[in-house]
């Protein structure tokens, strides 16, 4: 695993755009797998910067999106789909017909689970894959016990991940406790992987990612069994791995 320690959010958020930016323009048909949160917005920002800067193009990138929540409609302000619209769909002019996210408000879930699998089984996994990482270890929407083998499903959300999203609702009554995510065996096939962590919050999920054993119980350990991954991680979130030891 490769660790690039940065000095701030600033920071990471540079080198992770520069880093999807070198892939956008690798090749004529580019497949990104694309994360919500707060962590990949400085990343967005600086594509969003650097399409407007340098008029880079996105008309050849397919995404696929890790996560949305149940319950909500592409519309509604507070889904993942309305999220990546207003940060960086409608900013790069990715066309929206190329830009996937699991359909949080089908009627059938368990198909929606299966139709998004094979979508992203039919291309062989994403050329890039950006995660962030829960509190509690989890990528995606992965909770810690998720099997390894899983692929995407319906999980209730942990009181510490609600938590932790409550900020992004303003109505907490209607912040909803199920999601779809993709599974963690989707997440593995990934070509390349590219995780952000930023701030003291996150230190002790990435000490268990770095340090800790290969366990379900923290569902970012499993990146541990992949062969192609980058982390970018700011100083305040390396705190506890830097203080113990590397
Ligand atoms: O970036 P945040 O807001 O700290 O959230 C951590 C992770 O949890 C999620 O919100 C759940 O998918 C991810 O989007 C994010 O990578």
């Amino acid at each position: 695993m490769k660790i690039i320690e940065v000095a701030d959010y600033e920071e990471m958020s540079r080198v992770s755009a520069q880093i999807i930016l070198e892939k956008v323009k690798s090749k004529e048909r580019v497949t990104l797998g694309l994360a919500t949160g707060s962590t990949p917005l400085g990343t967005y920002k600086e594509l969003v910067r650097d399409h407007e800067e340098n008029g880079t193009r996105f008309d050849h990138v397919h995404t696929y999106n890790l996560d949305e929540y149940v319950g909500l409609t592409s519309s509604d302000p507070e889904s993942y789909h309305s999220y990546m619209c207003e940060h960086l769909f409608n900013r790069v002019s990715i066309p929206l017909d190329q830009t996937n996210i699991p359909n949080g408000s089908a009627e059938e879930l368990l198909q929606e689970c299966l139709r998004y699998d094979s979508l992203i089984e039919s291309i062989g996994g994403v050329d890039l894959q950006l995660l962030g990482i829960g509190q509690n270890g989890h990528i995606g929407f992965n909770e810690p016990g998720t099997s390894f083998s899983s692929k995407t499903h319906v999980v209730d959300l942990t009181p510490s991940t609600l938590e932790a999203n409550a900020e992004y609702f303003t109505d907490l009554s209607k912040q909803p406790t199920r999601a779809l995510t993709m599974g963690i065996s989707i997440i593995l096939q990934s070509k390349e992987i590219l995780l952000l962590a930023s701030g003291e919050k996150k230190q002790d999920a990435l000490f268990h990612l770095l340090r800790g054993e290969i366990t379900e119980t923290v569902p970012a350990s499993a990146l541990n069994m992949h062969g192609n991954v980058t982390i970018i991680a700011d100083s305040q979130a390396l705190k506890l791995v830097n203080s113990l030891g590397k």
